[in-house]
């Protein structure tokens, strides 16, 4: 039988209610955060304190002589007064007094003594329809075992919803599939209203990026009448939606590898009345996008889209071009904040970021993900090394799982100085099995990723941010008066400016002939991590 949750109770005639409750009041035993409830034609519910729920299950006293009562635990509301208290002082009072009930019942001494327990309720989570979802880093401890399914039933009341789920971190497999457990509910479907568009997804199969909603907005006053948009990272339609129902599009076609996310993709068109106005592509994108045919790009991968540059390039209209926008995380690291970084102890992206990456260093201007690595990146042995500037052994350092950390650097330095760089190589090599099958990328200063083979020094050297700022002063980009709705960092601007270039050539690789890119606008969307802005550059791309 699993353990009661709610409210603690006293149970009493009707007609002795108000005696009562005075009495326990006098006696400061009543909870008055809640309201009295009728349970029956002649009974009445008195909120009570843990405390005297305990006292009472032993003896009378705290009660007027006489009256009979039974105990109960049982859901009630919070009193008018207690409905004006933030949810998290609900969860945290209810919460507390739950645990207090759950430890007298099983006489398991220091569950609510815990000093840990308060820090495990959540203060902040994401409503998606009648489901919260909460995040990752609560409800850790076991104590909350104890409580019972029931917990979840209080906790879901608490926050007004009907469904809970629990948030793991996103999986790099790709498909950015949410790792998300269903807490209370049947299935994780929800649908979601936003901007008089209907979302309709699996939570747990698909993910709903909550943070890019003033994205969304933006793109939803464009003005795409008559035009062809081709949306590279289509998802469940989080852009391809509002480029469709707001912004006017004559057509979009929608590219998405995940089977998921397009099934849900193609039943918000439904949805929404626009599925003869978008052209589902399943599959890679750099496989399915049609090529000549749009007038803008939407590019909404972060922390980088650089690998679908080429195919949004050639997706472009070879006569006449059109606009790029290319969503990136921007570091905004100065050589200040990396010193700084070197004094710290805890993962700052990890613990403020919105928990899109599997694990990133934050040590010099390198970070590294990994995917499918069993121990998600953080080297058991924690042996991490720190070098000025860029320094191969840092990435043996938190790869390191064996003992032989030498000769695992020797190796990557092999690696890296030859053009090479292999995980199965790597795990062959330093005979450090954990490595097998291990795909890793590494994301340099300038914000770039790059992946197994085209991970060199000479490569990180070549995208140093001092080298970018030399190559901004002399770029054929027009970048003179650069808006943005805040105000402009150097470290954007440089992005921007390097990305522009790099977009420029491209064009001309793509589709011969020269172009001209011209940065039209940087829209921060919002502050990824602590010095990781996820911006987006609105590209106007024209041949010249
Ligand atoms: C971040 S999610 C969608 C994000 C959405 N655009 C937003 O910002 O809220 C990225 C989507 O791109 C898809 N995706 C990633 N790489 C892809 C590729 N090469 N081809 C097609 N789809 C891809 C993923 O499956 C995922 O659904």
């Amino acid at each position: 039988m699993s353990a009661p949750t709610g409210v603690p109770v006293v149970i009493i005639p009707k007609t002795s209610a108000q005696t009562v409750r005075k009495h326990l009041e006098i006696g400061r035993l009543w909870d008055s955060r809640y309201s009295l409830k009728k349970t029956d034609e002649d009974l009445v519910a008195i909120p009570i304190t843990s405390e005297a729920y305990k006292m009472l299950t032993l003896t009378t006293g705290g009660l007027p002589a006489a009256v009979e009562y039974t105990l109960d635990v049982i859901n009630l509301s919070p009193s008018k007064k207690d409905l004006l208290k933030p949810p998290w002082e609900h969860l945290r009072e209810t919460l507390g007094n739950l645990l207090a009930i759950v430890n007298s019942e099983k006489k398991s001494a220091g569950v609510r003594d815990s000093e840990t327990w308060e820090d495990d309720i959540p203060k902040h989570w994401e409503k998606h329809g009648d489901m919260v979802v909460l995040p990752d880093h609560c409800f850790k401890n076991d104590f909350w075992r104890h409580c019972g399914p029931q917990l979840w039933e209080t906790v879901a009341r608490i926050l007004g919803a009907k469904r809970l789920a629990k948030k793991s971190i996103i999986s790099q497999d790709g498909f950015r599939t949410p790792q998300v457990e269903l807490l209370l509910g049947k299935d994780g479907w929800v649908t979601h209203i936003d901007n008089h568009i209907k979302y309709s997804y699996d939570v747990t199969r698909c993910m709903f990026s909550a943070g890019n909603i003033t994205e969304k907005l933006r793109v939803a006053h464009f003005h795409c009448e008559g035009e062809t948009v081709v949306d590279l990272y289509a998802g469940i339609g989080y852009f391809t939606l509002p480029y469709l129902i707001h912004a006017k599009a004559r057509l979009v076609h929608a590219c998405e590898w995940n089977p998921d996310a397009a099934d849900a993709l193609r039943k918000n068109l439904h949805l929404n009345g626009v599925a003869e106005r978008c052209i589902v592509h399943q599959g890679d994108n750099r496989q399915v996008c049609p090529k000549g045919v749009a007038d803008r790009v939407n590019l909404g991968l972060i922390p980088s889209s650089e690998e679908g540059w080429p195919v949004a390039c050639a997706a472009l209209k070879s006569q006449s071009g059109g606009i790029l926008h290319i969503h990136y995380n921007v570091e905004t690291k100065t050589p200040e904040h990396r010193n700084d970084s070197r004094k710290e102890t805890a993962n700052p992206i990890r613990e403020h970021g919105n928990g899109d990456f599997n694990e990133t260093s934050s040590q010099e201007h390198l970070q590294l993900q990994w995917s499918q690595c069993e121990s998600r990146g953080v080297c058991p042995c924690n042996k991490t090394k720190s070098g000025p500037g860029f320094d191969i052994s840092q990435i043996a350092g938190r790869l390191h799982r064996c003992e032989d950390t030498k000769s695992m650097e020797n190796t990557l330095q092999n690696m890296a100085e030859s053009n090479e760089c292999n995980s199965n190589d790597m795990a062959k090599d330093t005979g450090c099995p954990s490595l097998t099958g291990m795909s890793f990328s590494v994301t340099c200063h300038c914000g770039s990723k790059h992946l197994g083979k085209s991970l060199t020094r000479e490569h990180v050297k070549q995208h140093d941010g001092y080298h970018y700022d030399e190559r901004a002063t002399s770029n054929q980009t027009s970048d003179t008066a650069i808006t943005c709705n805040k105000k402009l960092l150097p470290q954007w601007k440089t992005w921007a400016v390097t990305a522009a270039d790099q977009i420029r050539d491209i064009l001309h690789k793509t589709h011969g002939g020269q172009w001209k890119t011209e940065i039209l606008h940087l829209e921060h969307v919002k502050s990824y991590a602590p010095h990781v802005d996820h911006m987006v550059l609105d590209l106007l791309c024209k041949p010249a």
